[in-house]
């Protein structure tokens, strides 16, 4: 049964948007530009932030990168992203995640200006949000909406279960779900009855960051399984928080890990680029 999400094939065709999209930008004399910062040696930050070069080189938008030392102070940090707020060439700015420990992420993600926010972490755009009125949207549930809106989920009265609060996923994407007219439960560690809960989802968000931690007998048939979790187990394998081949068994479409909401994630960071572009010529 081929009931794959394939987020590299859904990822693909919006990036060949992107790419026309930033060609015409630049036929009008402007360059997208997105600052990329990481602070540490994290490898797998450092292999995100290679990922997110690669991909603004393969759409034409302007990176301008930038790697700090582990030992970089909440200061130093700050004063860079001052200095790319202020900077014209500049249009989205991303700090990569995690920080070292010394380093207030909240205080770094405030100090980024809300129209270069392209994460969309900053609270005024956590806010828009909120508030049914969004500037920039996370990448990662954004990706996510994309992905059901080309599977052809019309998420209107459906039961959607997201499974982690985090401020990353879990939160943004029931927001986003709930702004399509679901009925959103969010689920977390503390949840009583997890099986129960999964097992109502006509859609189910898996986004706790713990392998293979929703089983696949849970799943209700035919339901439509998005897994966000990227876990390394041993050297080189990957997979997701869904017990993955027993639950394909039962759903209706799933997403793979890797090939599924990865690559999405870098994509929506792109788009959300060139909007921030687009808004800069049009002076808003
Ligand atoms: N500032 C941010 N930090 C972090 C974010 C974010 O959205 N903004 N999200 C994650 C990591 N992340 C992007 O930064 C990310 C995670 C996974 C992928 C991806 O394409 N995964 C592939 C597998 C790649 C591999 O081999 O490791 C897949 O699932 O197919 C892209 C981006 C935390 N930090």
């Amino acid at each position: 049964m081929n009931n794959l999400i394939d987020g590299k094939a859904i990822a693909e065709q919006i990036r060949q948007t992107i790419a026309a999209d930033v060609s015409a930008l630049k036929a009008q004399g402007t360059t997208p530009g997105l600052a990329v910062v990481l602070v540490g040696e994290d490898p797998a930050s450092r292999v995100y932030v290679s990922m997110k070069e690669k991909a603004c080189a393969q759409a034409g938008i302007f990176s301008d990168e930038h790697k700090l030392s582990e030992s970089t102070s909440e200061a130093e940090l700050l004063q860079l992203i001052d200095q790319l707020n202020q900077d014209s060439r500049i249009d989205g700015i991303l700090v990569q995640l995690p920080l070292p420990k010394q380093i207030d992420e909240s205080k770094v993600l405030e100090a980024i200006s809300p129209k270069k926010d392209v994460d969309g972490f900053h609270p005024y755009n956590v806010g828009r949000l909120a508030t049914g009125n969004p500037l920039f949207r996370p990448c990662t549930p954004y990706g996510v909406m994309k992905m059901l809106e080309h599977t052809g989920v019309d998420l209107k009265g459906k039961e959607v279960v997201v499974v982690g609060r985090s401020n990353i996923v879990g939160k943004p994407v029931a927001l986003m779900c709930l702004a399509e007219h679901a009925t959103v439960t969010i689920c977390h560690s503390r949840t009583q009855d997890l099986p129960g809960h999964v097992a109502r989802g006509d859609v189910v968000i898996a986004a706790v960051g713990q392998p293979e931690m929703i089983k696949g007998d849970w799943i209700k048939p035919g339901a439509v399984v998005i897994d966000v979790g990227v876990n390394r187990v041993g050297e080189k394998k990957l997979v997701g928080d869904v017990e993955f081949a027993a639950a394909k068994e039962r759903a209706g479409a799933i997403t793979p890990v890797p090939g599924g909401v990865g690559p999405m994630t870098i994509t929506m960071l792109l788009y959300n680029t060139v909007e921030s572009a687009k808004r800069r010529v049009a002076g808003k």
